[in-house]
């Protein structure tokens, strides 16, 4: 065969190979190999007679790469693909590594908003993604009749053996799996949850108090309150990282460590599929697995019955005929722990830098706090939570314009189905589409002044305070921190008690202000959007009230 024959051959084989992994996807490394490594080599024979071997092999090897990358672009900015339709930069369309670049910084939320202010409510922010801000979409992709999870669930978990709750696409098994999780949080549970709330918060006071007049950097603080209180919950007792006043094991760290990986793994998730292959990868979340385990076996030990998460988890509660095998109990385990305590802490963190930032606010608070727990009442007693309407505001505020999953989540149509609507667009299969929470939250049709921290605009929806500020745009329906539907934030009630129980407490016995010479501003450009929030510090002042 002539040289030039050997080079249109590879050329289309090339082309044939781009459709084989469009059409299928294949990941198994056997085929990936094959197609990437032996067609192009055995094809390669008759330059290499013409050439030699290492001369043959390499323009094989260019032309068939060249060929494949070639037929890849024309097709993903082709207006032959499924998505063409959807306006975004170009560069995003052909590959995913554009996106990753973009956001590499942490700044994804910001680089998201843009891209919906530049081309509107629907982007294309991949070759086959899309990012909606549109509410109407909202119930369409996310409620009962809606998609199921995206594979970006895949990627950021290493593609698991024993899938924890959050990794289950198939929105069957979500279901069953997801019902011990449903017993542990409804609003009955989550109330014989207190007392193990009241102990972390009595225990972060009494640890502000002993620090009365110093500088500390409340955003840590939190963090450690939100750890101890997770491994209470999940393990009965874990770390102790607010009385040592650090974090001795390691542990959040591990979780910072492993997640600033994983948000490029969520997307690009075959990536993680094959570098969870090669030896020493994925450690963080080995270490991680590993202390959940160790943490299991002495909780399963210590036979206890308290009403935690781990009682529903274990079945404890009996409610089903089969108890979950020890493997899927950590792995359920390890995700509460970090599903629950990041989220928590950011948006803790957010809020009083928030309240912080707007004295007027805080003083606010601090009024209604004084009216319902005056000096030596205890403000451990959940009991006038409810009818403290101005420090729901506030939370409902700080979650609105801090979420602790600014970048939303990640749907697709279901494998094999076909394509769906959702709201006025059709989204076809093969496509994931991601609701930009950051942006449905600032969007000025949604909430009128939508970039200001203003808990006023909950009271005045509900009728609790006139407004005095012209007509008020508000749309609780825009409002979706814990997402939405039968796959959203299981945790909700529980975060929601455990965020109202530690403010109003702190505000009751603390006046914070910022710390001396800190510029505010940093807070805001610290803040990392790699799927869940990472923050910087947040030094503040601390004064015990008389
Ligand atoms: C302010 C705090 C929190 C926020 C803003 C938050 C937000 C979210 C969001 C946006 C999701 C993704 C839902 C989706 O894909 O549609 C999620 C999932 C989840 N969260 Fe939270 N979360 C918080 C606290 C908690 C807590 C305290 C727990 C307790 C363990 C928890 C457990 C979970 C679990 C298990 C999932 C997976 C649910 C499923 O796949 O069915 N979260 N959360």
């Amino acid at each position: 065969m002539a040289a030039r024959e050997a080079i249109l051959l590879i050329a289309l084989f090339a082309v044939i190979s781009h459709v084989i992994f469009r059409q299928w996807e294949v990941m198994h490394c056997f085929v990936v190999l094959s197609l990437l490594v032996f067609i192009p080599a055995v094809l390669s024979t008759p330059l290499v007679s013409d050439f030699g071997i290492p001369c043959g092999l390499a323009l094989g090897f260019t032309t068939y790469f060249a060929a494949l990358l070639v037929s890849i672009t024309l097709y993903r900015i082709s207006p032959f693909h499924p998505i063409a339709r959807y306006p975004g930069p170009l560069l995003a369309k052909i590959s995913k590594i554009y996106h990753v670049s973009k956001i590499w910084s942490g700044k994804q939320h910001v680089y998201l908003q843009r891209l919906h202010e530049k081309y509107g409510d629907i982007v294309r922010i991949g070759p086959n993604e899309l990012s909606i801000r549109d509410v109407s979409c909202i119930t369409p992709a996310l409620g009962a009749q809606g998609m199921p999870k995206g594979p970006m669930f895949n990627g950021r978990h290493l593609w698991p053996e024993t899938h924890s709750l959050i990794g289950f696409r198939d929105p069957k098994e979500h279901q069953r799996r997801r019902r011990r999780w449903n017993r542990a949080f409804n609003t009955a549970s989550v109330k014989e949850f207190n007392p193990i709330i009241q102990a972390r918060v009595q225990e972060l006071g009494d640890a502000f108090a002993a620090r009365e007049g110093q500088v500390l950097d409340l955003a840590e603080w939190i963090g450690f309150f939100t750890y101890d209180f997770m491994g209470d919950m999940v393990f009965g007792g874990w770390t102790h990282m607010v009385r040592e006043g650090a974090d001795h094991n390691g542990l959040w760290q591990l979780i910072k460590s492993g997640m600033k990986v994983s948000f490029v793994y969520e997307h690009i998730p075959w990536l993680s599929y094959y570098v969870k292959k090669l030896p020493g990868a994925g450690s963080d979340l080995k270490m991680m697995r590993a202390m959940a385990f160790g943490q299991t076996e002495k909780r399963y030990a210590t036979a206890t019955t308290t009403r935690d998460l781990f009682y529903y988890l274990t079945n404890e509660d009996g409610s089903e005929k089969v108890d979950p095998p020890k493997a899927v109990v950590i792995s359920d385990g390890a995700l509460a722990l970090i599903a629950g305590s990041d989220t928590t802490s950011t948006v803790l963190s957010s809020t009083f830098y928030c309240l912080l930032r707007n004295p007027e606010t805080y003083k606010r608070l601090q009024e209604e706090v004084d009216m319902f727990y005056p000096a030596g009442e205890s403000s451990l007693d959940p009991k006038h939570l409810p009818e403290m309407h101005y420090l729901e505001a506030v939370i409902m505020e700080g979650l609105r314009l801090f979420p602790a999953v600014p970048s939303g989540t990640q749907r697709a149509p279901e494998v094999g189905k076909g394509g769906k609507a959702i709201g006025p667009y059709y989204v076809p299969e093969g496509t994931q589409t991601r609701l930009h929470f950051w942006s449905i939250h600032r969007d000025p049709r949604n909430f009128s002044h939508p970039e200001m921290f203003w808990p006023d605009r909950w009271l005045i929806a509900e009728g609790l305070q006139e407004c005095v500020d012209g007509k008020l745009v508000h749309n609780p329906n825009a409002w979706l921190p814990f997402s939405f539907g039968p796959s959203n934030c299981v945790g909700k009630n529980l975060a929601l008690q455990e965020m109202r129980m530690l403010v109003c407490h702190l505000v009751q016995r603390f006046n914070f202000r910022f710390a001396d010479g800190y510029d505010p501003a940093q807070y805001e450009r610290d803040w990392q959007d790699r799927f869940v929030v990472m923050i910087g510090q947040l030094p503040v002042m601390i004064e015990r009230r008389a």
